[in-house]
């Protein structure tokens, strides 16, 4: 039995919280520690496990994830020092805020204390997010199983080097939000060629729905696949002529470029981030 206690219910807590249980989980075994109380009244008879203090819910817990913005991360980690923690008795610290390095826990926890980082996505929450997960100074290959299985239950799981997690928080962890803007775009684009919203939108959500499925199963790749949907001087080909004009694919590179510099500033102090805090 791995007792989990989950820091912050927002909707990353939220989305780990609801894949848990869906995947089997017992409520007994979960607990959540969320500050804002209606949202901690509005857990606890959602899901029927006890919310509580930081204090609380990681006294005896096996694993602690943080799941708070990451300008709430110090206050959380300052809280842990209450906390009878100790990485010996197989305790394990695992962190899905965006930016901020393992060593930033690492400094403040008992020495040698195992920290895995991860950056996760919102599909989890239906059971379809991948995260990526790496190993801090202290964490061993057991460490990394054991985050492994946790976050397996709510989608996929790569391994990465800690490195790696600004590029991946750029592509995979904040990807929803460019799949739901492009949603929002084409819908908007067949209403204004005079379909119902409602019909705009089914017909958007399905062919998202069916392309990700090929894109998975097929073994085709994006490209072959695109191709075999463009008849020569057909009409993919003028929509994506236009695309490009648009400068569809730079504006890809340049957007996750700055995500993942943005990424990479979130743990410094805020005057080196040009006054952005890392809320
Ligand atoms: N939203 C997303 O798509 C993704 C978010 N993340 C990371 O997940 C973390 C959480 O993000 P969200 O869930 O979107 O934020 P959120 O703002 O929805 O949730 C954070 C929750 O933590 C609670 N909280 C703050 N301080 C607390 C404390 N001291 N004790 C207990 N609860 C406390 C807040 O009341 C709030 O309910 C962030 O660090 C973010 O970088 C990572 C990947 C994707
Ligand atoms: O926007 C953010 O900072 C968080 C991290 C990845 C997705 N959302």
């Amino acid at each position: 039995m791995t007792r989990i206690a989950v820091i912050g219910g927002g909707r990353i807590g939220e989305a780990l919280i609801s894949g848990l249980l869906k995947s089997g989980r017992a409520a007994r075994d979960l607990v959540i520690a969320e500050s804002f109380p209606a949202r901690a009244e509005e857990l606890s008879e959602r899901f029927g496990i006890r919310v509580t203090t930081v204090a609380d819910a990681c006294e005896g817990a096996d694993v602690v994830v943080i799941a708070v913005k990451p300008g709430d991360v110090d206050g959380v980690v300052a809280e842990l020092a209450a906390v009878d923690l100790d990485g010996d008795r197989e305790q394990l610290l695992v962190t899905l805020a965006a930016g901020l390095p393992t060593t930033r826990y690492e400094n403040k926890l008992p020495a040698g204390f195992p920290v895995v980082r991860v950056m996760p996505n919102t599909p989890m929450l239906v059971g379809e997010g991948v995260s990526a997960i790496a190993a801090g100074r202290f964490a061993k290959a057991e460490h990394l199983e054991t985050v492994h299985e946790l976050l397996g239950a709510v989608g996929k799981v790569v391994t990465v080097t800690e490195s790696q997690l600004d590029a991946v928080t750029a592509v995979s962890g904040s990807g929803p939000a460019y799949f739901f803007l492009v949603a929002e775009a084409m819908i908007d684009a067949g209403v204004s060629l005079g379909l119902a919203r409602t019909t705009a939108a089914d017909l958007v959500v399905q062919t998202m729905i069916g392309s990700a499925a090929m894109l998975a199963e097929s073994g085709e790749s994006a490209t072959e696949l695109r191709a075999a949907v463009t008849s020569p001087g057909g009409t993919t080909a003028a929509a994506v002529r236009e695309l490009e004009r648009g400068g569809l694919r730079t504006a890809f590179y340049d957007a996750l470029s700055a995500a993942k510099a943005r990424s990479a500033t979130m743990g410094a102090p805020a005057e080196k981030t040009l006054g952005i805090s890392a809320e």
